[in-house]
C-alpha cells in the first residue's frame, strides 16, 4: 500500500501535509455506492391519555431521496419534519403511547430502519450537538475515524483524512481548539455544528440524516455547510436533512423538496417544479420572495381544507411493488470498494481509545480532579484531627471502644459519599455524547463500560489513598493497614458500582444527586452503627446482607478489635467491648474471607446491573 512508503514525520502527518497517499482513503468525499431511500404510508399517532383524543403526528407520509441528490424538508414548527427524520433514521418506533408504521425501502430493499445493522449504516447529525466538551475539532473527527473506519486505515491515512476534513469544514483555525460548553467557551456555535458534521462525514457515508443542521449558522457559515453536503451527494450519497427557512441562494442548491404540514406532504419533487406547482394551484411565488419563505407562509397562513381544494397534499402514486428481502451487501457504510470487508477495531482498541481520551479529558479538567483529592485531603484531615490517636487508647474503657468503632464508621461513610456522587452524575452528564457515539457504532456498551470501570478504578485507589493515609495514621488504628485500605477501596468501588447503575438509570444529573441519600441512608441503618442489629424488627433485618457497607464494615472491625477480643464471641463478657463490637456487627474472624467475596461480587453485580440498564436504553434511543 502506498501508505507504507511514507517518508514524512509525524508532525507533518498530524498537519496532513506533503503525504503521498492515495486519494480514494482519504478523500472525504471519496466516491461511494449510493442509496435510494423509498418510504411510504409512514404514520405515527399519539395514543391519547387521561380523556385525550389521539393525536396523528404523521399521516401516510411519503418521498425519496435517489443518490447523489440532496433533498430538504421543510415546513411549520411542528409540522412533524423531526418526526419523520426520526423515523426515517430508526430513532423513533412504537414505544409507550407513539405508535409508528411505515414501510422504508432502500433500493427497493424492505428496511426496518430501528435494526442496528441499518442505523449503523446511516450517519446521522442531530440538533443539539453532543460532542466531548474538552476534545479539539481535530481530536473529535480523528477519535471518529479511528472507531469507524476499518482496521487497516493507518495513522497516517486516519491522520490525513482528518485534516482534509478540517479544511473542507474551514475549522483548520479552530483545530486545535477545545469544543466547550455554556460553562467553559470554547470554539463557536457554527464551529460546533460543522464539527458534529465533520465526525459523521468522517466514515464517508452512504446515507446521510441532518436535523437542522444550518439553525444557529450565520448565512456565510450556512452556506459553506450546504456547499459540504452538495459536495457529500456529488460522490454518491443520499442527502436528507430538516431545515429551518433557508435563504434562496441555499434553497435553490437543494435538489428536493419535501414540504410538510400538520403531519401530511403537502409538497414533494424537485426544487425547480416548486414555482410551476405552486403557482398552478393559485399561490404563485412573487417575484424577488425568498421561495422556502412563500411555501412556508402558504402552509401556515391558508387552511388545511383551503389547501386541500387547491390540490396540495398529493397522495402517492408511485406503484413501488413488492420489496425484496434486505441483502446484507445493503447495510454498512458506503466506504471505499476494497476496505468494506475489514472490520472495524475490536473491543480492545475502542477501549484504549476510550480511555487515552479520559484521560486527556482529565488532564483538560484538571480543577475537577483537584477538587476530588482536596476534598479527600480535607475530610481525611477533619476526620484524623478530631479523633487523633483514639486509635491507641486503651480498650478497658466503653467510650474509647465506642469512639474508635466511630472513626471507622466516619472513614466508610466519607469514602462512600465522596466516591459515589461524583459516579451517580458521571453518566447523566455524559449521556448525550454517550448516546450520540454508541448509536453511530463508535463502540459498544463494553468498551465504554470497561473504559470508564479503568478511570474511576484509577481515581478512587487515589482518593481513597488520601484519605486512608491521613485517617489511618491520624487516629492511631491498630489493624493492618493494607486491609484497612483495601476494604475501604473495595467499598467506595461498590459504591461508584451502585452510583453507576443508578446514573444510568436516570437521565437528569440533578435528579442523580436527589437518589444519593437513598443510596447512602439505608446502608447506614443497617449496618449495625446506630442501633443494635437484634432491635431492628426481625422481617427487616435480612436487608443488611444486601449492602456493601455491612461487609466492609466487618472487615474493619475485625481488623482493629480481634486482637483485644475474647476467643468466646457467642458469649462475651459484658466488660469486653471488643467483642461486643464484634459480635453487635456480626463480625466473625473465621468467615473474614466471606465479607470479601461479598463485597467483591455486589462491585461486580451492580456493575453488570449499569451495564444492562445502558444497554438497554441505549438501543431505545429515545
Ligand atoms: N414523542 C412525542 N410525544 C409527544 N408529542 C410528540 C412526540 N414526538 C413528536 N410530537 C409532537 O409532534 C409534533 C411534530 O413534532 P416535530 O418535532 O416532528 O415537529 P417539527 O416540524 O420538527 O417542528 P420544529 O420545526 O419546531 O422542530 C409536535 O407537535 C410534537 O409535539
Amino acid at each position: 500500500m502506498a501508505a507504507m512508503s511514507i517518508t514524512t514525520t509525524e508532525n507533518d502527518i498530524e498537519k496532513g501535509v506533503s503525504v503521498s497517499l492515495p486519494k480514494s482513503f482519504t478523500d472525504p468525499f471519496a466516491p461511494r455506492e449510493g442509496r435510494t431511500l423509498v418510504w411510504t404510508d409512514v404514520n405515527m399517532v399519539l395514543k391519547g391519555h387521561g380523556g385525550l383524543p389521539d393525536r396523528t403526528i404523521l399521516d401516510h407520509v411519503w418521498g425519496e431521496v435517489p443518490p447523489q441528490q440532496t433533498v430538504a424538508i421543510l415546513g411549520p414548527s411542528g409540522a412533524g419534519k423531526t418526526s419523520l427524520l426520526n423515523v426515517l433514521a430508526g430513532r423513533s418506533s412504537t414505544h409507550g403511547r407513539i405508535h409508528v408504521t411505515a414501510d422504508v425501502r432502500w433500493n427497493n430493499y424492505a428496511v426496518e430502519p430501528t435494526d442496528m445493522n441499518i442505523r449503523h449504516s446511516i450517519a446521522f447529525v442531530a440538533q443539539e450537538d453532543s460532542l466531548q466538551v474538552t476534545a479539539t475539532p481535530r481530536e473529535a473527527i480523528l477519535f471518529s475515524a479511528k472507531l469507524r473506519l476499518p482496521r487497516s486505515t493507518t495513522n497516517a491515512e486516519l491522520h490525513q483524512l482528518t485534516y482534509r476534513m478540517l479544511e473542507e469544514l474551514g475549522l483548520t483555525n479552530c483545530a486545535d481548539t477545545i469544543v466547550g460548553s455554556e460553562l467553559v467557551k470554547g470554539i463557536s456555535g457554527g464551529e460546533r455544528k460543522r464539527t458534529s458534521v465533520g465526525v459523521e462525514l468522517v466514515t464517508r457515508p452512504a446515507v446521510l440524516f441532518l436535523d437542522e443542521p444550518t439553525s444557529g449558522l450565520d448565512s456565510f457559515s450556512a452556506v459553506q455547510l450546504c456547499q459540504v453536503l452538495k459536495k457529500v451527494a456529488a460522490a454518491g450519497a443520499s442527502v436528507l436533512f430538516t431545515i429551518h427557512q433557508p435563504a434562496s441562494e441555499i434553497f435553490n442548491s437543494f435538489d428536493g423538496v419535501i414540504l410538510m404540514n400538520q403531519g401530511r406532504v403537502m409538497y414533494q419533487g424537485s426544487v425547480s417544479n416548486v414555482p410551476a406547482y405552486f403557482g398552478q394551484r393559485g399561490y404563485p411565488i412573487p417575484v424577488n420572495h425568498n421561495p422556502a419563505d412563500w411555501i412556508i407562509n402558504v402552509a401556515q397562513s391558508a387552511t388545511v381544507a383551503e389547501l386541500q381544494t387547491a390540490g396540495f397534499f398529493p397522495n402517492d402514486e408511485r406503484k413501488l411493488g413488492d420489496s425484496l428481502e434486505l441483502d446484507d451487501k445493503l447495510t454498512g457504510l458506503g466506504l471505499v470498494a476494497d476496505r468494506k470487508t475489514d472490520k472495524p477495531v475490536g473491543v480492545a482498541t475502542q477501549t484504549q481509545l476510550l480511555v487515552l481520551r479520559e484521560l486527556v479529558n482529565l488532564k483538560r479538567n484538571a480543577p475537577v480532579l483537584r477538587a476530588r483529592l482536596g476534598l479527600a485531603l480535607f475530610m481525611g484531615l477533619l476526620g484524623g484531627i478530631i479523633f487523633l490517636n483514639v486509635g491507641e487508647k486503651a480498650r478497658d474503657n466503653f467510650l474509647v471502644v465506642q469512639s474508635q468503632f466511630g472513626a471507622i464508621v466516619m472513614v466508610l461513610i466519607m469514602s462512600m459519599v465522596s466516591t459515589a456522587m461524583p459516579t451517580l452524575v458521571a453518566f447523566p452528564q455524559e449521556r448525550p455524547v454517550f448516546l450520540r457515539e454508541y448509536s453511530t457504532n463508535h463502540y459498544s456498551v463494553v468498551s465504554y463500560f470497561m473504559s470508564r470501570l479503568a478511570i474511576e478504578t484509577l481515581i478512587t485507589a487515589v482518593q481513597i489513598f488520601v484519605l486512608c493515609v491521613l485517617t489511618y495514621y491520624l487516629i492511631g488504628m491498630q489493624g493492618g493497614f493494607g486491609i484497612f485500605y483495601t476494604a475501604i477501596f473495595a467499598l467506595a468501588m461498590s459504591g461508584t458500582a451502585l452510583g453507576v447503575a443508578v446514573g444510568c438509570s436516570t437521565v437528569d444529573p440533578k435528579m442523580a444527586i436527589e437518589l444519593l441519600p437513598v443510596m447512602i441512608v439505608p446502608q447506614i441503618l443497617f449496618a449495625g452503627i446506630f442501633v443494635q442489629i437484634d432491635l431492628i424488627p426481625k422481617f427487616l433485618r435480612w436487608a443488611r446482607y444486601l449492602f456493601a457497607l455491612t461487609y466492609a464494615l466487618r472487615v474493619l472491625v475485625i481488623n482493629e478489635f480481634e486482637d483485644c477480643a475474647s476467643d468466646e464471641l457467642s458469649q462475651p463478657n459484658p466488660l469486653d467491648y471488643c467483642s461486643l463490637v464484634l459480635e453487635n456487627t456480626d463480625s466473625d474472624p473465621d468467615e473474614t474471607w466471606w465479607n470479601w467475596l461479598v463485597l467483591v461480587s455486589l462491585f461486580g453485580f451492580f456493575r453488570l446491573l449499569a451495564m444492562r440498564i445502558l444497554q438497554v436504553k441505549a438501543t431505545r434511543y429515545y
